[in-house]
């Protein structure tokens, strides 16, 4: 029996202690914050008990909800050694007396040859495995994986998909395997996609989905639910999930979707609605904390290679050319770093955790000067997040935001290229070439490849199982390697930034002989971490 339906139906695991305390909770402020912020009581939705199609016996549900304090309790195992497990919640902390059934998958043809198809019950991932003999055990997550039993009978899933944000190689790989894989694992027929994001819940038709119908779809770049911005309105969301009897949504999207997810799971517990809410973390910018990497974005660095490339033959084939390519990045220059690392041919890299400047020594223009004398010509690649402090010193700005309130960025690539141009024509000294590049779009549509492909099917999988099993309000993805069911709250509360103070910037600077653009003094005595990006101590590592 697993933790959380051991702690529901009253017979402890014997490994692990629930916290029922705040005073006695050990944990951060980052726990103290969420945890602090889940209801202390319920009060009766509009909906509740009002026949709106739900499937949770409401009434039941809210008598407990009312005088129970299980739906506060926060989810914190911990266990020897400074062992903490971040749990997820699941249907059974907040409705009574679910009925539970087998896993359909001991019965699969494909599955049954597999010697452990069910994922221990105690299994957890490590967040940090990086230790020492002193180290306590620290912070774990839920493995997923199938688990014996489920808490859906196949024929009563009614589930539903949404994308939201912008567009991410792997889309349609990720909702394929959705419908695929509860199709062939938990013989679900009965799923629906959402068209365009959030606000398709209550504003647009739905396409339902069959295998048949995603049969090919993994092909395409984009996502064929289609997907948008702003539009998130919690109380319309969860009216039209209880309205149309829908009880698992498959939410896909970046870190705005996951907060919008996490309102939607607090709501439907709110009513007391047996609805699993997953979401499944989508960014091309790998801006998503805890996770080893986002899906697409393997697709998106081995993609930039072929703009670096044809930036390097326009510079390499003229005098003093300089080839300047912009890739995608708001505020994490991860796919600038690894296109950078994986190209050979790039000369700098700039990325919006690691601050610039343009004139005097040590700066841009000197070393483009310093870089065209040895060599001829030269490759810069910038992310679109890097440097907008200097653009709004020097232009003026609106600060403009997007539909979902997302600051728009000013356009580095355009503004870099017109300085370094005016700058070597000022100068006289030097004639330069320069020919600018912006793939970001062309990047971002393609479709995902084959790792990718690959991750997306483990990534909808997870969620599945997860889902079946009952766990709802948890994000799912690789926690170095394995994959883990984590709570939206660690996924949202920060973005996952290059740390420039890692081996992994480091290694980036000495494949192009670029300056640091910084020095000690600026990491020492820069009391503002935050606007050096990066530079704040991670637990989580860039990739080694
Ligand atoms: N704080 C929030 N609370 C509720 N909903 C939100 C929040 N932030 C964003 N959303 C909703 O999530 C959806 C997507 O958000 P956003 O446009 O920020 O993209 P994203 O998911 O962060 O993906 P990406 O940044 O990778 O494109 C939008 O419909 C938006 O309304
Ligand atoms: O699709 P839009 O609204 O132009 O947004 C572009 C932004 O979306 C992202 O691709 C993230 O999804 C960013 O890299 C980029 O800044
Ligand atoms: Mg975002």
């Amino acid at each position: 029996m697993d933790i959380s339906t051991s702690a529901s139906l009253g017979t402890p695991s014997p490994r692990f202690r629930r916290f029922d305390s705040a005073k006695t909770f050990p944990a951060t402020d980052s726990h103290r914050r969420y945890y602090s912020s889940l209801p202390s009581s319920c009060s009766q939705s509009p909906r509740a008990g009002g026949g709106g199609g739900g499937t949770a016996n409401t009434d039941t549900t809210h008598v407990m909800l009312a005088n129970s304090t299980t739906v506060a309790d926060p989810k914190v195992v911990t266990g020897d050694g400074g062992y903490l497990l971040e749990d997820v919640p699941h249907l059974s902390d907040y409705i009574q007396d679910l009925p539970i059934y087998p896993n359909p998958l001991q019965d699969n043809p494909a599955y049954s040859v597999v010697k452990q198809y069910f994922v221990n019950v105690d299994d957890t991932v490590a967040k940090t495995i990086v230790v020492s003999k002193e180290s306590p055990r620290g912070t774990h997550f839920r493995r997923a994986g199938p688990r014996q039993k489920v808490y859906f009978e196949s024929d009563e899933v009614h589930a539903c998909i949404v994308t939201c944000g912008g567009l991410c190689p792997g889309l349609n790989t990720v909702i394929r395997e959705i419908v695929c894989g509860l199709y062939h694992m938990y013989g679900v027929t009965r799923v629906l996609g959402i068209d365009g994001g959030y606000k398709g819940f209550y504003a647009r038709n739905t396409i339902s989905l069959t295998p048949k119908v995603v049969n090919n779809i993994h092909k395409r770049g984009g996502t064929i639910l289609g997907t948008s911005r702003g539009g998130h309105d919690t109380s319309k969301i969860v009216d039209s999930i209880q309205d149309r009897s829908i009880n698992q949504v498959y939410i896909i999207g970046g870190d705005g979707t996951q907060k919008g997810a996490s309102l939607i799971f607090e709501e439907i517990r709110r009513r007391g609605l047996k609805v699993a809410v997953v979401g499944i973390p989508k960014t091309i910018d790998n801006d998503i904390p805890v996770i080893d990497k986002s899906f697409g974005f393997d697709t998106a660095v081995e993609e930039a290679q072929r703009a670096i490339s044809a930036a390097h033959v326009e510079s390499e084939s003229i005098e003093n050319g300089i080839g300047l390519v912009k890739l995608m990045g708001r505020h994490s220059g991860f796919i600038a770093m690894y296109a950078t690392l994986a190209s050979r041919d790039v000369d700098c890299c700039l990325i919006p955790e690691s601050p610039f400047y343009l004139d005097g020594p040590g700066g841009l223009f000197e070393y483009i000067e310093k870089r065209l004398k040895e060599n001829g010509h030269m490759v810069i690649v910038v992310a679109e997040g890097a440097g907008q402090e200097l653009l709004s010193e020097n232009t003026r700005t609106l600060d403009k935001i997007d539909a979902s309130g997302n600051k728009q960025l000013q356009d580095v690539g355009l503004w870099i290229s017109q300085k370094i141009k005016d700058h070597f024509s000022k100068q006289q000294k030097m004639t330069i070439n320069l020919k600018y590049i912006d793939p970001t779009y062309m990047i971002r549509a393609v479709p995902s490849n084959a790792s990718d492909n690959v991750y997306c099917t483990l990534l909808a999988h997870s969620a599945i199982h997860g889902a079946m099993a009952g766990y709802t309000g948890f994000t799912v993805g690789p926690v170095h390697g394995t994959h883990g069911y984590i709570p939206f709250q660690p996924i949202t509360e920060r973005q996952h930034k290059v740390v420039i103070t890692d081996r992994m910037w480091a290694r980036c600077l000495s494949s192009t002989n670029q300056p640091s653009f910084f020095t000690q003094r600026h990491l020492f005595e820069n009391k503002a971490g935050d606007e050096l990006g990066g530079i704040h101590v991670d637990d989580s590592e860039n990739f080694g």
